[in-house]
């Protein structure tokens, strides 16, 4: 990540809670200076607090010109927080979005049409830079800009650019609330051991390490998950008897799957609405 430009005009973060955290938790990691992030947020949490104490300005006086604003405030709270950025509009600060549901078109009345926008979908896994952001930009978003969203996103994980803000909600529901779905997995695998007899504590130890090893093999490995996954089971045997009850067209995990990405989706063009 080129951090030099960021150094010199400096970072906003406009609402820094669990995804605003996650993300300069992963920037800090990479070598962000505190001096160089501003952040407004009305009710800071005590880590925010002790990097103000080294340096970070928290609730201060935003600089004249910074060189992106990150907008991490929920959808509910945006006509609260954004117009108080407005001076800030159609210029040259960028402001990049991770917001929920909230189309650019928002920004652009907000902030003015010709302010550079590109909202990002992000992930909690940032915080440990193994997140993945997805992106789109308005007409007054430069490709250098792009490329700066790029590469600051880069330093938090994988960047994938969208074909347009239309794929925005359901890339929202497959890898924004992804990762509850798979801590969710880690919970009810857990359950279950416990159901089968083990302690509580044995079964969340097993289940935890297998979601992450599983994960990590996925991460790494060369083959397909479909693969992955049949190397696993040997034929007649217990995950092939698993795999029955999980993989049935009616009642397996997709169908279940479908109906929760269709849920989460219709809740993000719900709030942009
Ligand atoms: N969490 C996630 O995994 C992901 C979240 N997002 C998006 O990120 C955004 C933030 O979500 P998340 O971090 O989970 O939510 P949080 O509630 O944890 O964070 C939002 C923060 O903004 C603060 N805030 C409220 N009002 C204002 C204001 N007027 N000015 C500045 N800050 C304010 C909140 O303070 P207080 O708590 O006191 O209200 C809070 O600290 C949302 O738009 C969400 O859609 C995107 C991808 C993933
Ligand atoms: O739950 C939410 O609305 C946000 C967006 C994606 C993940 N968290």
């Amino acid at each position: 990540m080129d951090l030099a430009d960021l150094g010199r005009r400096g970072l906003v973060l406009l609402g820094c809670g669990k995804m605003g955290s996650a993300m300069l938790e992963g920037w800090l990691g990479r070598g962000l200076a505190l001096s160089a992030v501003w952040v407004t947020d009305p009710r800071p949490s005590d880590w925010l607090k002790s990097l103000a104490a080294r340096g970070l300005h928290l609730n201060e006086a935003l600089p004249d010109e910074p060189a992106v604003v990150l907008v991490a405030v929920k959808p509910q709270m945006m006509s609260e927080a954004l117009p108080g950025l407005a001076a800030l509009g159609e210029g040259r600060v960028l402001f990049l979005t991770v917001a929920a549901g909230t189309p650019i078109s928002y920004y652009e009345r907000t902030l003015g049409a010709a302010t550079p926008v590109i909202r990002a979908m992000p992930n909690t896994p940032a915080a440990v830079g193994r997140g993945i952001t997805a992106l789109v930009g308005n007409a007054a978003a430069s490709e250098a800009q792009m490329a700066l969203a790029e590469d600051l996103l880069s330093a938090v994980g994988q960047v994938v650019r969208l074909e347009g803000e239309h794929q925005m909600d359901a890339v929202t529901a497959v890898s924004g609330s992804g990762p509850a779905y798979v801590f969710h997995l880690i919970e009810a695998l857990a359950a279950a051991g416990e159901a089968e007899g083990l302690p509580a504590d044995l079964a969340m130890t097993l289940a935890r390490a297998t979601v992450t090893g599983a994960g990590e093999l996925a991460h790494r490995a060369p083959e397909s998950a479909s693969q992955l996954r049949v190397n696993v089971t040997s034929p007649g045997g217990t995950t092939a008897a698993a795999l029955g009850v999980l993989m049935d067209p009616e009642s397996g995990l997709p169908p279940l799957l479908r109906r929760a990405v269709k849920a989460a989706a219709d809740r993000g063009r719900e709030l942009g609405r």
